[in-house]
């Protein structure tokens, strides 16, 4: 595999690197040594999917608060997404800003996003379908999210005819609206 750190302290762009022949390819996803040489998780308690039959299917941009923050480990298994996550960690050097990448089926890259980041996904194509890994069990309880057009974000989500979302994600708070850091990822 290829780590490339993005511009998020601690998330990293992992890509495979293939062994091809005349049946097509094989390629290792996770490995827990090599994650830990790269002083990334490499273990998981939970596997989710996400399908979303139509483009411009938007979902998060979502977290879970102290003492649940996720490790995410985020892959296209089908289509493509438009792939954000938002540091939220007060004492990161990068704390609001903002990372955006392509992942897809055709590309088989993954998203390594530490704790303390939201993150959101927009699908480029139909019939798109997304892979998780998380570190951390869903805790209804302490998910939160944050507003996916915020300002201060400035993501430049993909323009699509018609974004559908969740009511809940439509009413999501903005940055500065979110409770004091010590209740944040
Ligand atoms: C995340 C999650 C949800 N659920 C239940 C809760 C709801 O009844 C239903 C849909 O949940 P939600 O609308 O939060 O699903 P998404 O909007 O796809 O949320 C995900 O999308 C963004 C982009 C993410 O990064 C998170 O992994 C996750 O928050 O599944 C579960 O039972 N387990 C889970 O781990």
């Amino acid at each position: 595999m290829r780590f490339t750190p993005t511009a998020l302290a601690g998330a990293f762009l992992i890509d495979i690197a293939p062994v091809e022949d005349e049946r097509g390819l094989f390629a290792r996803t996770v490995c827990d040594d090599e994650f830990a040489r790269h002083g990334l998780v490499g273990r998981f308690v939970q596997q989710s999917v996400s399908w979303n039959p139509y483009a411009g299917t938007l979902r998060g941009l979502h977290f879970q608060m102290t003492p649940h923050q996720e490790i995410k480990l985020v892959r296209v298994t089908r289509g493509a997404v438009f792939d954000a996550i938002v540091d939220l960690r007060t004492d990161s050097p990068t704390y609001g800003k903002t990372f955006h990448t392509e992942l897809s089926a055709a590309n088989r890259r993954q998203l390594y996003i530490p704790a303390g980041m939201a993150h959101g996904f927009q699908s480029l194509q139909a019939d798109t379908e997304v892979l998780y890994q998380m570190s951390t069990p869903f805790n209804p309880a302490s998910a939160r999210g944050l507003r996916w057009d915020d300002a201060a974000l400035a993501i430049p989500w993909p323009a699509c005819r018609e974004r559908i979302m969740s009511g809940r994600d439509r009413s999501l708070p903005l940055l500065h609206q979110l409770p004091a850091p010590d209740s944040l990822a």
